[in-house]
């Protein structure tokens, strides 16, 4: 996996893209109509794994439709995407990058947590799934989701989970996530807003 360029742009990959290529969406459940899959999510679109250079390639700006991202310098954002491409195995954020505008237009990030429950095991949560806003409705959302939850079993997770708006549960739930009975809280203790 090494550094490679675009346009000028370092552009090392946080995880090998050939985990993506290898998710057999054969087994999934979810139905794509019009069919689309990581392989191929329609014209001038590309699913790969979050790269340095794409600091440059509105990935900051797209986070921002999602929450409070807050004024990242660059050597911020490369200081911490070396930080996790360090932690093998850890940090999957995967992202749609538009071709034709070299932008990109939506990230999900599976977060892998290190047990010793479930003999040593590996859990799974769904992170920071945005797409940006003219790119919404056309599936998008659903292949990264759909992109992670198959990526979780593909690295042996046990289980996958998140926490999302009350307003979000229908779109997860046609994704497969489930309310489950007497186990369904999120609780927080916020430091900062
Ligand atoms: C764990 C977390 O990260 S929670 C945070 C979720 N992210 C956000 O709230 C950020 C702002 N929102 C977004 O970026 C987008 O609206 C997303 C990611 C939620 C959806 O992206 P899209 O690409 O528009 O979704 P997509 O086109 O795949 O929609 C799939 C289906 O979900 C439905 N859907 C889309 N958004 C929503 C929603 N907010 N609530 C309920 N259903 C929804 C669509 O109608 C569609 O249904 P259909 O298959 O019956 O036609």
């Amino acid at each position: 996996m090494g550094l490679s360029y675009e346009n000028g742009i370092e552009s090392e990959p946080l995880f090998d893209p050939n985990i993506l290529k290898a998710l057999d969406f054969s087994k999934s459940k979810v139905i794509f109509d019009p069919p689309i899959s990581v392989i191929d999510p329609g014209e001038n679109l590309k699913v790969r794994p979050l790269c340095s250079g794409d600091y440059d390639r509105g990935y900051l700006k797209l986070l921002s439709f999602l929450t409070k991202v807050g004024d990242i310098s660059r050597k911020q954002f490369l200081d911490r995407f070396h930080a996790m491409s360090s932690c093998k195995g850890m940090h999957y954020i995967t992202v749609i990058e538009d071709t034709v505008s070299g932008q990109i237009i939506g990230s999900a990030t599976l977060a892998v947590e290190q047990k010793f429950i479930h003999d040593a095991g590996f859990r799974g949560r769904l992170e920071d799934v945005v797409v940006s806003d003219e790119y919404r409705g056309r599936q998008l959302g659903k292949l990264l989701v759909e992109t992670i939850r198959l990526l979780a079993e593909h690295v042996g997770c046990y289980k996958i989970t998140l926490d999302c708006r009350d307003r979000m549960v229908k779109f997860y739930k046609q994704l497969g996530f489930q309310l489950e009975e007497g186990n369904s809280n999120f609780m927080t203790v916020r430091f900062q807003d």
